[in-house]
């Protein structure tokens, strides 16, 4: 059974995409529990005998709380492979602390619990992708990329909420009910997805296929650029990998 060291939003989302009975901790809300509840398999009250049950771990707590949770676990981990979600974490820092394991780093997305995830590998964790390719795409990179791609993946289902929520709120404010607005753009969300790969990436065919010279679309599309679309998506991206 997979161990997962916290049980909140992100294991979470991964126990539910893998949908087998976890091994799960927390630190005292319950949500161990609960997914246990949910998926089968135990809770433990102790770091260290989930590391020693488990076949893989998952360390699935926040990151500045990586020494003490190695700590609570010591030799347990001897042998065993860890494999980190940890943001911003590097493989030195996890070899640090469980110098007695195989550790892995993985930046998965939330969409993992729906199968639909994207979930980047530093190199030297290939062996972890046939267990990530199950929720969803898996990318090996340079750990150098790393930081990057979580800019570009993990974060990305806050930043498309908040798209999602801009654009229906103007929607609104034209004169559509909220409900069939919120319909009508994730509709055009997810189509919108489908086509643009279906194009390969091809941007600027999928845009030049909706903007007539002189029409609506290209006014629109010029508004976006006044109002700093492209320089707001830069700045998240610095504002992520500056922690
Ligand atoms: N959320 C996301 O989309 C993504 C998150 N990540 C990474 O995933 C990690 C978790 O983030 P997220 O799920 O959002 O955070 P949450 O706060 O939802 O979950 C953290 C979990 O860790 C548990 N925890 C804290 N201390 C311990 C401990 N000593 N022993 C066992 N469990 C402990 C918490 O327990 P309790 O429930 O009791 O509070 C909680 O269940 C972070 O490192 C983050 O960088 C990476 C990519 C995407
Ligand atoms: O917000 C965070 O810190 C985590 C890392 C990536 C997504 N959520």
């Amino acid at each position: 059974m997979i161990g997962f060291i916290g049980a909140g939003n992100m294991a979470g989302a991964l126990a539910r995409g893998w949908g087998e009975p976890v091994l799960a901790t927390d630190s005292g809300s319950g949500r161990a529990a609960a997914l246990v509840e949910e998926l089968g398999g135990e809770t433990l009250g102790d770091n260290a005998e989930l590391v020693r049950r488990a076949d893989a771990v998952v360390l699935g707590h926040k990151p500045y709380q990586l020494e003490q949770v190695a700590a609570g676990v010591g030799d347990a981990a001897t042998g065993k492979t860890v494999i980190s979600i940890l943001g911003g974490t590097s493989i030195a820092q996890l070899q640090a602390a469980f110098p007695q394991s195989t550790v892995i780093r993985a930046v998965p997305n939330t969409p993992v619990a729906l199968r639909r995830g994207v979930t980047c590998i530093a190199e030297g964790g290939e062996q972890a992708v046939a267990l990530f390719e199950r929720v969803g795409s898996v990318f090996v990179l340079p750990e150098s990329q790393m930081s990057v791609a979580l800019a570009t993946t993990s974060v990305m289902p806050a930043y498309v909420a908040l798209v999602a929520e801009a654009a229906i709120d103007a929607g609104v404010r034209g004169g559509l009910p909220a409900a069939r607005a919120t319909e009508m753009f994730l509709a055009t969300l997810a189509g919108s997805a489908e086509l643009l790969i279906a194009r390969g990436g091809d941007t600027l065919t999928v845009r030049r296929e909706v903007t007539s010279p002189g029409g609506s679309t290209a006014r629109g599309l010029a508004a976006l650029e006044r109002n700093g679309l492209r320089t707001a998506f830069d700045e998240a991206l610095q504002a992520v990998i500056g922690g």
